[in-house]
Order: structure tokens, then C-alpha cells, then sequence
């Protein structure tokens, strides 16, 4: 129980800072409930009193009954109803959204701190999964799990004294069976229903894994045979969450049978006792009917609360899923920005890298130095730890030990701002968006004009095939840049880099991809945009193929050791 809480908590404390909307929520939910009780048991005296009245004229007993102030009453409360619950659901909706705002902005905070290691170690599913669903799960919470039964229980508090004018003893009799109503529905439906409600989730996420991997891993299912064999992985996955789905349902019908059973007998139970004291005379007809009315309206406040509360494992499972993002990024580095002017060398101190789920560094006791304006170039074989000491060098892994400075200060603790404004760098998996080639260019610098988006696309040797283009620069790239050649997308990924202005440039395989001719078209055109820049290339090989301009330093890198090289 209370590791339960200890989880909720800090989701809890994001609502306590918005207590005063959720009081207000809650209250609006109360007045609407409590308006519709009023107009239900007022009009039920009032039909009662009128029809008795009708009667004792009938039989010539002179009778009087005012059917101003009960008529008045009446529209009233109807009156409140329609309004009090149109202000809640609009202010409620808005509370939600607000708490949603509150939510993702939590979560994305938490994201942005992670390194890549941490990013790419969960899958995109996952990541849907909780920037999605479980973000859902929680937003549910503050309208289903805290203000319905908060305002069932006012209710009954209200009800009760109300009852307790005329007749105490039923008044006594509603709290009591009213409170177990109130643990039935929403502690006892939790606890039963929580494993099954926690499973679900993880049913749902194993089951969105799957689906994902069968589409986008179709051509190599299909080319080695195996869809069927994946297709059974997903039906038996099916059966499993539908067998869990179904024990849920079953469990939420019981807690719903058992929530009217109680409910029905207490109506009929208070309707006997009312009738006893009616016979005594101590309580006249139109007030007996109120008082069943009534009691009848107040089961509506806990109609509602089993459903909410056998889901409790489901928010658990969704909160646990988002605390994992929590922890992970609590080791959140310091946050310093660059200053203008600042000279950016690069020094790397006894830098060491190894990933927590390997056993061996990926980079051991790394030594460099690279005056700023220079340009240096890395070699390494495939796996050498290129890509993870560019990822360093660019502040985005942090380094087991050891540091890489930039400008005099570690590159992991420079704010986002600085990484986006001095750095840049075109790693070896580019990435596109499902828009147009004039749009994925002008994300490195959305003011640029037509004619530098042709300029840059000129430089990498592009503007001849944008140009034949029925659409030209509007022409859609497709889903990753799936509707161009691994090499186009290189390019446009090298033009879009063009595009801004850094100090420091780490190009990862610039060349991966093209030609000899568009090699050398490339380098040119990089010779004289990286003028006065900062600049690492890591490539396999440096060879005549690889015809990198400008470079003055050439460091090796086997088994994540680094070694200085001649230049040939
Ligand atoms: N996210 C990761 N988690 C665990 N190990 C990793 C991760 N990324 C890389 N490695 C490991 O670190 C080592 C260096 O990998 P890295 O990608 O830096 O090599 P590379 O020189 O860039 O290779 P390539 O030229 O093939 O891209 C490899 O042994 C690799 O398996």
C-alpha cells in the first residue's frame, strides 16, 4: 500500500499544485449532484402533496397546498442542474487539459535529459506507449479515481443530514449502508480488480510491440518465411490479454451487481422503515416519498465508481512506466551555456565509455587536443567506438570517465541552447521527416529563402535532380525519407546542415553512399563551407576514395583505443 502511494505521489503533488481547480472541480460536481437530488426528491413531494390535496378535496376535506413556492423550487433546481453541470464539464475538461499540459511537460522534461545510450535503448513503441497511453491513463485520473468518490461521500454527508431532519434514525441507518457502498466500490473494486487492471497494460504494450514489429519487419518475415510463425506470437498474445480482459469484466460486473444489490436493499430498507414511522403518523406522505426519491438519486454519485476503481492497477502500471523515466534521468547534468566570443578547441581528458549493458568499454582512456579552426580526421573499422566518441565529443553520451571540453567547458554539461547554436553534427543514420524537401531543409534554419535552400543543394549536387522534379522543392521525402536514396537522403541531410552556422562540425561518414565524382563534388563544397570551423570526420578508411579537404591531424581508432596517425 504504500509503495503503491510512493509511486502516485508525485503525480499526486502535480495535482496539489492545481488544488484550486480540482476543489473547485470537485465542488462544481457536487452542486450539480446535489441540484439533481433536490429537484428529484422536491417534485416527488410535490406530485405526492398534490395528489393528496386532489383527493381530500374529492372526498370535500378542506385541504390547501401553496404551489408557488414547491413550483418555483422546482424550476429552480432544474435550472441549476442544466447550468451547474454545463459550467462543470466545461471547467472540468479545461482542469483536464491543464493537467495534461502538466503531464507531458513533466514527461518531455524528463526525455530531453537522457543521452542517447538511454534514448535508443527502448524501443519506438515503448516510447508511443508511454508518451501516449500512459499519459492517457493518467489524465484520467483526477475525473474518475478522486473526484467522484470524494463527491459521493459529501453527498452522502448532504443527504444524510437532510434525511435526518425528519426521520434520524433512517438518516443513521442511509450513512452506515451508504459508507459500505462507498468501501465496496471503490477500495474493494480496486484490490480485486488490480493485477488484472496492471496486466492489461502490459498485455496492450507486448501486444503493440508486436503488431509494430510484424509491419515493419514484413519484407524480412516474408522473405525468410516466418509470418505465420510472428502471426502466432500475436494470436496467442491476443488470447492471453482477452483470457485477462475477460476475468477483469467478469470481476466488474460482480463489483457492479453487488453495488446495486446493496443500494436496492438499502432503498427498501429505508422505504419499510419510513412506512413504520408513517404509520406512526410522525412523517407525512409527501415527505416519505422525498426521502425515497432521494435516496434513490443519491445510488447515481456511486454508479460510476467500481468501473473507475478496478482500472487502479492500470494507473499503477502507466505511473510505474513513468517513474522508470524519472529515475533514470535524476542524474541530470548542470546546464552551462557558451559564451559568444569563446575559442572552440576540442580536448578530450582520459575519456573513457562503456555502455551498462556491455561488459567492454567501447572507448579506453582517450587523449586528443584539436585547436579550433582545424580539422581532424578519426579512422576506425566498424564498431571501433567512432560513432560513440562522436556522440561524446557532442555532449550527447556522457562519458563513463575522463571528459571532452569544448570551449573549457565538458561538453555533457553544456545547456541545449549551446549545443544547438555552436554545434552540429551529420551522423550516420540521418533522419528525415514525412514532409517536403523544403521543409525538412528549413528545420536547420526555417527563414532561409528559396535560394539558399538551392544554393545548399547545389553544394551537395542535388539541384539537378530537385530540378526535374515534378514539384520540385515541395516534393514529399515519404515516412524517414523512405521516397529517396540512401545516398539523396545523406545529402539532404548534409544541405539541411549547411543551412546553419556552427563552430564545431562532426561529419560521421560524410561520403557513405555516393559515387567518386559526388565524393569530390562534396568535398569541395565542404572545403569551403567549413571554412574557419572546428572539424572532426570519422570515416573506415582515409584513403584517395575519401577526399577529405583541409585535414591537418589524423587519429586511428582500434577496439576503442585512439592512436596518433602520419598524414599521407
Ligand atoms: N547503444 C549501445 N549500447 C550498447 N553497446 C553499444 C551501443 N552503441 C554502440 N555499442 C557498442 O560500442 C562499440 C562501438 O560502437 P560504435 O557504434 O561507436 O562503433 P563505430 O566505430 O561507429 O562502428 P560503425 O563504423 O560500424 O558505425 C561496439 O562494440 C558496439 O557494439
Amino acid at each position: 500500500m504504500m509503495a503503491i502511494y510512493r509511486d502516485f505521489r508525485p503525480w499526486l503533488l502535480l495535482l496539489v499544485r492545481r488544488r484550486r481547480r480540482f476543489l473547485v472541480g470537485a465542488l462544481l460536481v457536487w452542486v450539480t449532484l446535489i441540484a439533481g437530488l433536490a429537484l428529484l426528491g422536491l417534485s416527488g413531494w410535490f406530485i405526492t402533496a398534490s395528489a393528496l390535496t386532489g383527493i381530500a378535496l374529492a372526498l370535500g376535506i378542506p385541504a390547501r397546498l401553496d404551489v408557488y413556492v414547491p413550483g418555483g423550487g422546482i424550476r429552480f433546481f432544474a435550472l441549476m442542474r442544466t447550468v451547474a453541470r454545463y459550467v462543470e464539464r466545461l471547467y472540468n475538461h479545461n482542469t483536464v487539459l491543464t493537467l495534461l499540459a502538466d503531464l507531458r511537460y513533466r514527461v518531455f522534461g524528463h526525455l530531453t535529459r537522457f543521452d542517447d545510450a538511454r534514448l535508443h535503448g527502448e524501443r519506438a513503441s515503448d516510447w508511443l506507449s508511454r508518451l501516449t497511453a500512459d499519459i492517457d491513463t493518467l489524465d484520467n485520473f483526477y475525473l474518475r479515481l478522486l473526484v467522484p468518490p470524494l463527491v459521493a461521500l459529501l453527498g452522502v454527508v448532504a443527504v444524510s443530514l437532510f434525511v435526518a431532519i425528519w426521520l434520524p434514525g433512517i438518516a443513521l441507518l442511509m450513512a452506515v449502508t451508504l459508507g459500505l457502498l462507498w468501501l465496496v466500490a471503490t477500495l474493494l473494486a480496486a484490490a480485486w480488480g488490480f493485477s488484472h487492471s496492471y496486466q492489461q497494460v502490459v498485455d496492450q504494450q507486448s501486444l503493440r510491440r508486436l503488431v509494430v514489429d510484424q509491419v515493419q519487419a514484413s519484407a524480412e518475415l516474408m522473405s525468410y518465411q516466418t509470418t505465420q510463425w510472428h502471426r502466432t506470437m500475436i494470436a496467442t498474445q491476443e488470447q492471453q490479454a482477452f483470457n485477462n480482459q475477460r476475468r477483469l469484466g467478469r470481476k466488474a460486473a460482480f463489483i457492479n451487481c453487488l453495488v446495486s444489490v446493496i443500494s436496492g436493499l438499502m432503498v427498501v430498507t429505508v422505504v419499510w422503515f419510513a412506512s413504520l414511522v408513517f404509520n406512526q403518523q410522525l412523517v407525512t406522505g409527501p415527505v416519505l416519498v422525498m426521502v425515497a426519491l432521494i435516496v434513490l438519486g443519491v445510488n447515481e454519485a456511486f454508479i460510476a465508481l467500481p468501473a473507475s476503481f478496478i482500472k487502479l492497477g492500470a494507473s499503477y502500471a502507466a505511473v510505474r512506466r513513468l517513474n522508470a523515466l524519472t529515475i533514470d534521468s535524476s542524474s541530470a547534468a548542470p546546464v552551462v551555456m557558451l559564451t559568444e566570443d569563446v575559442d572552440l578547441s576540442i580536448q578530450v581528458n582520459q575519456l573513457s565509455l562503456r555502455y551498462s549493458q556491455t561488459l567492454e568499454p567501447a572507448l579506453r582512456c582517450i587523449n586528443f587536443q584539436l585547436p579550433a579552426g582545424k580539422r581532424a580526421v578519426i579512422t576506425g573499422s566498424s564498431g571501433a567506438g567512432k560513432s560513440s566518441l562522436a556522440s561524446v565529443l557532442m555532449g550527447r553520451l556522457k562519458a563513463t570517465q575522463g571528459e571532452a571540453v569544448v570551449g573549457g567547458v565538458p561538453t555533457w554539461h553544456l545547456s541545449v541552447e549551446s549545443r544547438a547554436n555552436h554545434f552540429a553534427m551529420l551522423t550516420q543514420q540521418v533522419d528525415l521527416f514525412d514532409a517536403s524537401i523544403a521543409e525538412n531543409l528549413r528545420i536547420a534554419n526555417p527563414t532561409a529563402s528559396d535560394e539558399k535552400l538551392w544554393e545548399v543543394l547545389k553544394a551537395v549536387a542535388l539541384d539537378g535532380w530537385v530540378e526535374q522534379l515534378p514539384k520540385g522543392l515541395t516534393t514529399a521525402v515519404g515516412e524517414k525519407g523512405q521516397q529517396l536514396s540512401g545516398g539523396q537522403g545523406r545529402r539532404v541531410a548534409l544541405a539541411r546542415l549547411m543551412l546553419c552556422s556552427p563552430q564545431v562540425v562532426i561529419l560521421d561518414e560524410p561520403f557513405a553512399g555516393v559515387d567518386a565524382a559526388t565524393a569530390n563534388h562534396l568535398a569541395a563544397s565542404l572545403d569551403q563551407w567549413l571554412l574557419n570551423r572546428t572539424v572532426i570526420f570519422f570515416v573506415h578508411q582515409f584513403s584517395s576514395l575519401n577526399p577529405l579537404p583541409g585535414v591537418e591531424y589524423h587519429w586511428h581508432l582500434d577496439a576503442g583505443k585512439l592512436s596518433q596517425c602520419a598524414l599521407k
